[in-house]
């Protein structure tokens, strides 16, 4: 099979695009799919695949696969890209749209033109804080912030979000020692968390930056991750260590995103989204 894709990313958290409004893939070989395309060595290299699909209930939707080929609900770079591929190709006739995930339907909007996008923003809805739509396991509280979280003989404090997808926040005093590949894949694992988690070490810098790393669920150590600066800037707010209705630069491994926790609830992410290839995938 020969399968005509796109490589985007945001930051450097790169997908593998499909559109399959003009490529139809069963979804038997998905999961496969997207692990063969993620692979560096017999693939394109990547940390994940996304699909690019027509719904009734948005402009356009997306699906998201992490690169071990489980299915995300949700992913913030993801979007950018796809509001940037569909007002590209034309998939969509004004700078303003609406996607579908499978967390529910946000809101896009392209800065720039035709001949260069330049940023898009994102409306992220309302972030989810209970603690058993996380989800996580135990009593169910309507927020679990600061809490005692034991791993490995390690005494952390955990703030859970859930952007659409889960998040677990942990604060530390230099981004530099993060324990980002000795704990975070045992976090993403832990037993309570029954759907996994996407692990996220925060450094505060003042009250408008934070500086970002993460360990994702499916992917591992990325470059970035929008749902995961969108739920730390919410932890940040949570934790009073930054205050909600303002702008908050997040510093990532590969670049700036711009987050606003809203007063109406609402959080707002705005950054990059860039085109790398295009190209055909040769799949047995
Ligand atoms: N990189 C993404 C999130 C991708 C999905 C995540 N790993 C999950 O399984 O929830 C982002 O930019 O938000």
């Amino acid at each position: 099979m020969k399968i005509p894709f796109t490589k985007m990313h945001g930051l450097g958290n790169s997908y593998i695009f499909i559109n399959v409004f003009d490529f139809p893939i069963e979804e038997k070989i998905l999961a496969d799919l997207a692990k063969a395309v993620a692979d560096k060595d017999t693939g394109i290299g990547s940390d994940g695949m996304i699909l690019i699909h027509p719904t009734e209930s948005a402009d356009v939707g997306m699906r998201i696969f992490n690169k071990d080929g489980s299915e995300g609900k949700n992913c913030g770079n993801g979007l950018r890209c796809v509001a940037k591929f569909a007002f590209e190709h034309q998939l969509v006739d004004s700078k303003q749209f609406t996607i579908e995930t499978k967390a529910g339907n946000v809101s896009a909007e392209i800065h720039g033109d035709q001949i260069q996008v330049n940023e898009v923003t994102v409306d992220m809805g309302v972030p989810i804080l209970k603690r058993s739509e996380i989800p996580m396991l135990g009593e169910d509280l309507d927020q679990v912030v600061a809490e005692p979280f034991e791993v490995q003989g390690d005494n952390l404090e955990v703030t859970t979000i859930s952007m659409g997808n889960p998040h677990a926040v942990f604060f530390v005093d230099d981004i530099n020692k993060a324990p980002l590949t000795t704990l975070g894949p045992v976090i993403e694992k832990d037993q309570r968390f029954p759907e996994s988690v996407n692990v996220e070490f925060i450094e505060q810098v003042n009250d408008q930056e934070i500086h970002f790393r993460v360990w994702e669920r499916g992917s591992g150590v990325t470059q970035a991750c929008g749902t995961g600066a969108c739920a730390s800037v919410v932890a940040s707010v949570l934790n009073g260590k930054l205050e909600k209705g303002k702008e908050i630069t997040v510093h990532l491994a590969g670049g700036d995103l711009y987050i606003t926790w809203a007063e109406d609830g609402r959080v707002w992410m705005r950054g990059k989204a860039e085109t790398t290839i295009e190209g055909t995938f040769f799949m047995d």
